[in-house]
Formats: structure tokens, C-alpha cells, sequence
């Protein structure tokens, strides 16, 4: 066995990503611990998304260091390998499928040999039951799993991608502003639902909306210009006089 390069989920060292020159990232470090959360925060343009993009293999650096697990290099590995290792992304806009309902939509997210008609037409087995009933509890579902997903709440609807992520069994899960139109209740939900997530997983959230980053009491990391600008307590980072000229004092 591969002995790992260092004890860290994930571990980015001196990334750089540059579009013509331009440097998204600019020697960007970061390292996330197993059940570690962190949310990542920063001014438009700071390279948030383009990290998210170099950790699930959709850009390639042009120079640096990334591994997974301490043993896997994400630099030479594509996005299907990636999502396999165990990392999963959602995206802010949630993509289910509005058709089929809450329980089929976490059947179909299941890891599972068969394709998804088969999935969908065959019986469910025990253990694929009991998986969605457990993730309908821990979405926060169980009372809608009959529903269509298209007829859900659109923090409900979050929610269920989150499940269908959970279906994956990843150990770490990139969040894009989950928060994002949600109702004050959904947004106090969801922060709890990511801090039971992290009690487990890694998880990555980026997001602009800084109560809800104070609801999931993680460490912040505050990136500009691709780098990072200051890490630590929401407090420390707040209180950061480049952090309140770059971002927060705008
Ligand atoms: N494919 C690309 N080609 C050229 N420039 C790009 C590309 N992708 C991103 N950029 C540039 O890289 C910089 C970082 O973008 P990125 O989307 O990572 O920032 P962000 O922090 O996610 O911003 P936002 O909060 O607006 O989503 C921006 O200036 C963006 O215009």
C-alpha cells in the first residue's frame, strides 16, 4: 500500500491555474481534514469555483500539488475517476429529476450495477430500502418521499440533491451556496443538515451569505486573487482589515 503523502483529506499545494495568462489560482493552498467542514468565502472572481473545478478534475493546473487521501494525485486523474475516489459536487442550481419521485430520485443515485431503468422497473432489495429510508431522514424527506421532486419546496429540492450526493457515499462533498433563495427556516435547516454531514465527511461550502456561514461554525477560508487572503474563525477572518477592503467592507 502507498503510504500517504500526508494525513489530510485533501491537500492542495501551490495550485495555479491560468486562462491566457490570467491566474485564476495563484498558488493556492489549502488542506481539509477528514469530517472537517470549511467554508470558503471571497469577492467574485477569487478563484472559488476554479478550485472546485481543479478538485473534481474539470481543470487541470498548470503548476501544483493536489492529493486526495494523501495518496491520490487529482492532477492526473479525470472527473469520472474523481466522483469514484469519493468526491462529490453540487452545484447550486439543483438538477434533479422533476418527474420521478423524492424515493425514486435516491434509488437512482444509489451505487448500483444495474442501469437506471432496470434500477427503476426491478424491485427494490431490503438494503436499497433501507439506504433511502435512511437518507430521507437525514434530508429531512420522509414525508415527502412519495412526491414528485418537481413539486418540492426549492430548499426542499436541495435537500434531495444533497440525499442523492449522500447515495453516493462520498467522503468529501463540494457545496456551491446552498443557501442561496432559500427561506430563513430552510437556510437554519440546511446549515444543520451540512454540520451533521461534516461530523463524517469533508465538506466544502462556498458561499456569499455570511450568517449562514456563522450557522455552520466552521473555519473560514477567504480566498482573492486566487490565493488565500486569511484563514481561521469566522471572527479572526472578519475582523481581517484585507479581508473587510477586499470583500467584506464593499
Ligand atoms: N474558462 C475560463 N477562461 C478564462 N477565465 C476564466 C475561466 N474560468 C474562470 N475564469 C476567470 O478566473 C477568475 C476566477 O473565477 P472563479 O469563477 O473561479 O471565481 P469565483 O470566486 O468562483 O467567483 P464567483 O463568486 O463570481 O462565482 C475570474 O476572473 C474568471 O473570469
Amino acid at each position: 500500500m502507498t503510504v500517504p503523502v500526508t494525513p489530510t483529506l485533501l491537500y492542495l499545494d501551490n495550485v495555479t491555474v491560468s486562462f491566457d495568462g490570467f491566474r485564476a489560482l495563484n498558488a493556492l493552498s489549502l488542506a481539509i481534514d477528514h469530517a472537517e467542514m470549511r467554508a470558503i468565502i471571497g469577492p467574485n472572481g477569487a478563484g472559488k469555483t476554479t478550485m472546485m473545478d481543479v478538485i473534481t478534475g474539470k481543470t487541470q493546473p498548470n503548476e501544483g500539488t493536489a492529493l486526495f487521501e494523501g495518496t491520490h494525485d487529482l492532477t492526473a486523474l479525470d472527473e469520472t475517476a474523481i466522483a469514484e475516489l469519493g468526491i462529490g459536487r453540487k452545484f447550486q442550481t439543483p438538477t434533479v429529476f422533476e418527474l420521478h419521485t423524492v424515493e425514486d430520485n435516491l434509488l437512482l443515485a444509489l451505487k448500483n450495477k444495474r442501469g437506471p431503468l432496470a434500477t427503476l422497473l426491478s424491485r427494490r432489495t431490503n438494503r436499497e430500502q433501507e439506504r433511502i429510508d435512511s437518507l430521507l431522514e437525514r434530508v429531512r424527506l420522509p414525508a415527502q418521499r412519495h412526491r414528485r421532486a418537481g413539486e418540492l419546496s426549492h430548499g426542499q429540492k436541495q435537500w434531495l440533491e444533497i440525499g442523492m450526493l449522500l447515495a453516493q457515499e462520498p467522503k468529501l462533498l463540494l457545496i456551491d451556496e446552498p443557501a442561496a433563495g432559500m427561506t430563513d427556516q430552510e437556510t437554519a435547516d440546511t446549515a444543520d443538515l451540512l454540520r451533521d454531514i461534516a461530523k463524517s465527511k469533508g465538506v466544502i461550502v462556498v458561499e456569499h451569505d455570511m450568517s449562514f456561514v456563522r450557522a455552520l461554525g466552521a473555519k473560514v477560508t477567504c480566498l482573492h486573487e486566487g490565493s488565500v487572503l486569511a484563514e481561521g474563525s469566522l471572527d479572526a477572518v472578519s475582523a481581517n482589515e484585507r479581508v473587510v477592503e477586499v470583500y467584506l467592507g464593499r
